[in-house]
């Protein structure tokens, strides 16, 4: 049999996002965006079935986030919001965006990164008010679409420790089964109406087993489920685990009456010594997660029938089955589109819809003894051969001359850090921004006329050029400190880098969800990265000719660029790493000769991108913070570089992050509370800090007494003689109208301080 875990919902074309933003601009009914959405399932449906999935998943559909449908249907929604909706679909977008009126002031639900990928989910809250009951209709209404097309799907359901562990808790203790019988009920509550429906298996993830869990985790998910699977009846349940392997729960899970269990073999490699050492019942299925859904590179065969014929040593080979390692939400829809790619590279990829041949294949080769003599094999065979020769130098020459010295900024931070003020002469609390200004539609028009070739080079090049113009402009109207240009060329801050650097292939149309409507397009790492020209020079340039203020020159650090790329699994992410700051080095030390005095290298997913378990943080941790310290350990010690990190949770983590050595760090502060900006006290973390004083992500107008307060209290917490005033990220998705405000108010709030100071 073949399993697909998930499949990418937003469209072939990002249909779905454009439905979504229409419907919320009032520009589409909700009947339309429900017919659009329905007719979007049955091509996705379809599709897997064209190539023979045996089990499509439905319910992995969402109009925003799975997460946030799953708490609609277990009915954790907080009833504020439940009373002002009689609307289900108003209700979910105001959980998803907020709510405001002349009335109700409603905050949308927080979002945090889903495990390691980039990917957003909507955080629910749960608390001893929350009453859990079955709450909505969807799953069941989505299988009962697929199978009026039809096709009997899988149904995929969030898990419960999952859904607890990674919902916010407010006075419960998840662990007690007064609090969690009532969940229990709506889960057997779910079963109970699939099997009613007809369904013949569901899919349960739980993915949360592949992180260290406590010893309560566990006695949880067994009771939970010891009792949940008392119910099943005649369905067969898959509990599905994705991102890594479930060495502390292993032994408990096969002991339980899940009748498939589905691993990761892509992730979760230790998953093989797990079933070695302790075997597998031979009454369940084995969903085998052996084709990559979180990278584009084409499967390799040979090594997936060797791991899947070891893995018949210990499983009756016809309760294999051929699944991919978690959803396909993470890659890009399918190649068809990608008419612009070299056919010698495009050759080695593949995206959803050719990891479902993929699939397809494994499945009939493993059905064959002799499959190493069919030709869709030896083509594969000889696929790998020719990519192992265009490997990249394994370490290039550059890279394997590193010394020590490289990764050693000279002087130290406090002997830096007083040549600096003198060249700068910034005022107490600088004021600053992160980079990005709303990128607004004619900023993303005019791009768009450029790959078209409605505009020319030029006529773009100017356009931005006007842009930053009035970005600067308007920055000394408000009066902030230190400046930036805007970003108004980048369509992204990871691919414009992939676009400019050697090394990358760069879709037309590879695009996947990052939140809600929002998606982005990950470069892919094809071969050496080399630095073909200035990449941000020459903007920067321009903006600092404007002003007599510092402008800042904004740059993404290797460690991003890295993590929010498609990566070649045959090479050390390491070494590569190591490559991307080569390259970005040579432009901070370009900046620096052009006389730029600020250098801000954004390492916004150096600390999301942690392994899910701790023993193996230090060794990612030791390469990753090497390599942003090669892009800046040669510059001057008056030159002063700040990085930039968002979404967070770096508590525990600052002693690790002194060590990347900068002069300036901006970051999302806890929102409310200010327990970062104490640990930062009890940290080595010496550099100046710029905890973020307003939330980027919400269209709120902030007082200026608002962020007062909030910069009483930072002083409070750090001093007054290390702290920048800024936002919490940049500005990009925001509309001027928006943010303009709140800038001038957070400026005026840092006068009324200093004054006072
Ligand atoms: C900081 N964040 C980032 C993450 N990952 C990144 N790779 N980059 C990030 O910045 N991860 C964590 C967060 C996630 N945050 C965001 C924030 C915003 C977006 C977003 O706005 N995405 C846009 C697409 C951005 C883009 O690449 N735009 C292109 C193409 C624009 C486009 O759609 N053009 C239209 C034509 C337009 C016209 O003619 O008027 C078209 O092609 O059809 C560009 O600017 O050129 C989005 O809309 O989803 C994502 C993650
Ligand atoms: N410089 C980037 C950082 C985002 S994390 C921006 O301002 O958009
Ligand atoms: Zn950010």
């Amino acid at each position: 049999m073949i399993s697909v875990v998930g499949f990418p919902r937003i469209g072939q074309n990002r249909e779905l996002k454009k439905w979504v933003e229409s419907y919320l601009d009032k520009k589409l009914s909700k009947e339309e965006l429900i017919q659009n959405s329905k007719n979007l399932k049955k091509t996705h449906w379809q599709l897997q079935k064209e190539y023979s999935v045996d089990l499509i998943p439905s319910n992995d559909f969402s109009f925003y986030d799975t997460f946030l449908d799953h708490a609609m249907l277990v009915g954790s929604i907080p009833e504020e919001y439940k009373a002002v909706f009689s609307d289900d679909l108003e209700l979910y977008f105001a959980l998803a965006k907020g709510y405001q009126d002349q009335n109700i002031d409603l905050k949308a639900l927080p979002m945090k990164k889903w495990f390691f990928t980039n990917y957003h989910y909507l955080v629910p809250e749960i608390t001893d008010n929350t009453k859990f009951e079955l709450s909505s209709t969807k799953p069941f209404d989505e299988f009962v679409e697929a199978l009026s097309a039809g096709i009997k799907t899988k149904p995929v359901i969030i898990g419960a420790l999952t859904f607890l562990k990674l919902s916010k808790k407010s006075n419960v203790d998840i662990y007690d089964k007064s609090f969690w019988e009532k969940l229990l009920e709506v889960y057997i509550q779910i079963l109970k109406r699939f099997e009613e429906l007809g369904a013949e298996f569901v899919q349960i993830d739980e993915p949360i087993l592949v992180t260290d869990l406590s010893t309560k985790d566990i006695e949880f998910f067994d009771s939970f489920y010891r009792s949940l699977l008392l119910h099943k009846g005649k369905l067969k349940v898959i509990l599905q685990t994705y991102f890594g392997d479930v060495r502390d729960c292993f032994e408990k899970i096969i002991l339980l009456s899940f009748d498939a269990i589905g691993l990761d073999f892509v992730d979760g490699k230790f998953n093989l010594e797990l079933i070695k050492k302790f075997g597998f019942p031979q009454e369940k299925f084995l969903v085998a997660g052996v084709v990559n859904g979180r990278n584009v590179f084409k499967n390799n065969y040979k090594n997936t029938l060797e791991l899947l014929n070891m893995l018949s040593s210990f499983v009756d080979k016809k309760n294999i089955v051929i699944s991919t390692s978690c959803s396909l939400l993470f890659v890009p829809y399918s190649l068809k589109f990608e008419t612009n790619l070299d056919s010698n590279k495009k050759k080695f990829l593949a995206f959803a819809e050719e990891k479902l041949k993929e699939l397809s294949e494994l499945k009939l080769l493993f059905s064959q003894e002799n499959f190493t003599t069919n030709n869709i094999y030896f083509q594969n065979i000889q696929l790998f051969e020719e990519m192992e020769k265009n490997k990249l130098s394994d370490v290039s020459t550059a890279v394997n001359n590193l010394t020590d010295d490289d990764f050693e900024r000279k002087p130290c931070f406090e002997e830096r850090i007083k040549l600096q003020k003198e060249v700068l002469n910034l005022p107490q609390l600088p004021t600053t921004t992160i980079g990005s200004f709303p990128q607004t539609q004619d900023v993303r028009s005019a791009r768009s006329k450029l790959k078209k070739g409605e505009i020319t080079f030029e006529e773009y090049e100017s356009f931005i050029k006007s842009k930053i113009e009035r970005v600067i402009k308007l920055q000394e109207e408000i009066g902030l400190d230190v400046f930036v240009h805007g970003e108004y060329e980048r369509n992204d801050m990871v691919e414009f880098f992939g676009e400019n650097l050697e090394g990358f292939l760069i879709t037309q149309n590879g695009w996947v969800q990052s939140y809600g409507t929002r998606c982005v397009k990950p470069p892919i790492i094809f071969s050496d990265i080399k630095r073909k020209r200035p990449i941000t020079v020459e903007y920067i340039k321009y903006a600092q000719s404007l002003t007599k203020k510092p402008v800042k020159g904004i740059l993404t650090g290797p460690v991003t660029i890295l993590n929010w790329s498609f990566v070649r699994e045959d090479i050390p992410l390491k070494n590569v790493a190591f490559q991307l700051a080569l390259a970005i080095k040579e432009e901070v030390l370009e900046l620096e000769r052009e006389g730029v005095k600020i250098i801000q290298i954004d390492e916004a997913a150096l600390i999301e991108k942690l392994p899910l378990r701790r023993c193996q943080h230090s060794e990612y941790l030791s390469w990753a913070i090497k390599a942003f310290r090669l892009t800046c350990s040669k510059v001057k010690p008056q030159t002063q570089i700040h990085t930039h990190m968002c979404y967070s949770n770096f508590d525990e983590l600052l002693d690790e992050i002194a060590k990347m050595d900068v002069d300036v760090i901006t970051f999302e502060a806890a929102k409310s509370d200010f327990t970062l900006l104490d640990s930062i006290n009890k940290s080595s973390l010496k550099a100046e800090v710029g905890p973020g004083v307003f939330d980027v992500h919400s269209p709120r107008i902030v007082s200026k007494e608002e962020m007062k307060k909030l910069i009483l209290k930072m002083i409070e917490k750090v001093g007054k003689d290390r702290l920048w005033v800024n936002p919490d990220c940049g500005l990009k998705t925001r509309k001027e109208e928006e943010v303009l405000p709140t800038l001038q108010n957070m400026v005026l709030a840092v006068w009324e301080v200093r004054n006072n100071l």
